[in-house]
């Protein structure tokens, strides 16, 4: 019987018997050992994908979000916001609905994935869209919710972050200790930072006998934690990470040193070129800016830069539906044919 993720690890959020628990019977998602790539088969190592997009609204902000939500609710409030590039908004949309509370979602205009508007319009959100960038529209939501009564659910709603973690206990639990790296990709940077929360609170208390290096990948037209500095006009196919200025920088910035990790930036040609793999090879398909995490993780296997016979967790973190868009500039729908055997026959590549 699967639990509600506050439930399964009760012990390690700050969580009491007066918490309601809102839940979508999030977490407990696959880690499923992949066959490649070719690089990593080469040199012994194991490539395990966290998948995500199993989550019950696609993507890893479920975990956060239940106990967003959760405390939101204990603390009395009526109603929810958050900015967000699409994914953190329909996971609110869908929490908020479960609560019976109301969610208002702030998005930057144009630059949200049509999986994720369906989602917010269909859980019933105030959809908001904003002319500017997703930090105009974070700048914005942290002025409203501290105008209004109104409770903050972005990834600087400690709760999300205490969320987040349950990541990394899943893995251990599952794997039976930490991985020697873990790699994921990083926008506003609250997951890295709750990944490395979640590996050394397991540490602690003896769950864990090692921590993993954190290997963090931005799109490198949205990288301001590799340029160390906020990127004005952030650009990348991979939307959900189109972020110029991350609100966890310290986090990650944290997570990158105190782990011996890195933060290093992808192009979008990687990006798509892991998305192709990861669906075609695999048989998962994920949304672009996940695939950043396998994207660096290749480029380090074909450097050397990986230790030989180690195991490797990325966190994919959004599913392909998402982001049906990009699906179909990435593999063009061929024309229709006539309804017969020989004209299906040669376009199946029969005849
Ligand atoms: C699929 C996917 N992959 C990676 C990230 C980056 O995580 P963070 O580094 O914790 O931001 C996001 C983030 C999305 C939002 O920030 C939002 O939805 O507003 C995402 O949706």
């Amino acid at each position: 019987m699967r639990l509600p993720l506050i439930e399964r690890y009760r012990a390690f959020l700050p969580v009491s018997l007066n918490t309601p628990v809102v839940s979508l019977l999030e977490g407990s998602t696959p880690l499923i050992p992949l066959k490649g790539p070719e690089e990593a088969k080469r040199r012994g190592v194991q490539i395990y994908a966290k998948y995500e997009g199993l989550n019950p609204t696609g993507s890893f902000k479920d975990r956060g979000m239940t106990l967003a939500v959760s405390k939101a609710l204990e603390g009395g409030a009526k109603a929810v916001a958050c900015a967000s590039t699409g994914n953190t908004a329909a996971s609110a949309a869908a929490y908020a609905a479960r609560a019976g509370m109301t969610a208002i979602v702030i998005l930057p205009a144009g630059y949200v994935a049509l999986g994720k508007v369906a989602q917010s319009l269909m859980h019933g959100a105030r959809i908001v869209q904003v002319e500017g960038n997703f930090d105009d529209a974070l700048r914005l939501t942290r002025e409203l919710t501290e105008r209004f009564p109104v409770a903050l659910v972005n990834s600087v709603n400690p709760h999300r972050l205490e969320g987040q973690k349950t990541l990394a206990f899943e893995v251990v639990d599952e794997l039976g200790d930490a991985p020697h790296y873990h790699a994921l990709p990083v926008g506003n940077a609250g997951n890295i930072t709750a990944h490395w929360m979640g590996y050394k609170a397991y540490f602690a208390a003896g769950r864990a006998s090692r921590l993993p290096r954190m290997l963090g990948f931005q799109a490198a037209g949205a990288a301001p934690l590799v340029l160390g500095r906020p990127v004005e006009k952030p650009e990348t196919i991979a939307t959900a990470i189109r972020i110029g200025n991350p609100a966890s920088w310290e986090g990650a910035i944290r997570a990158k040193e105190e782990s011996g990790g890195l933060i290093e930036a992808v192009t979008d040609e990687e990006i798509l070129e892991a998305y192709r793999y990861l669906a075609r090879e695999e048989g998962i398909f994920v949304e672009p800016a996940s695939a950043a995490s396998l994207a660096g993780v290749w480029r380090l296997l074909r450097e050397g830069r990986l230790e030989e016979g180690t195991r490797v967790v990325l966190t994919l973190t959004g599913h392909g539906l998402k982001d049906p868009a990009t699906a179909e500039k990435v593999a063009q729908l061929p024309p229709p044919v006539p309804a017969t055997l020989e004209a299906v026959a040669r376009a199946s590549g029969l005849l």
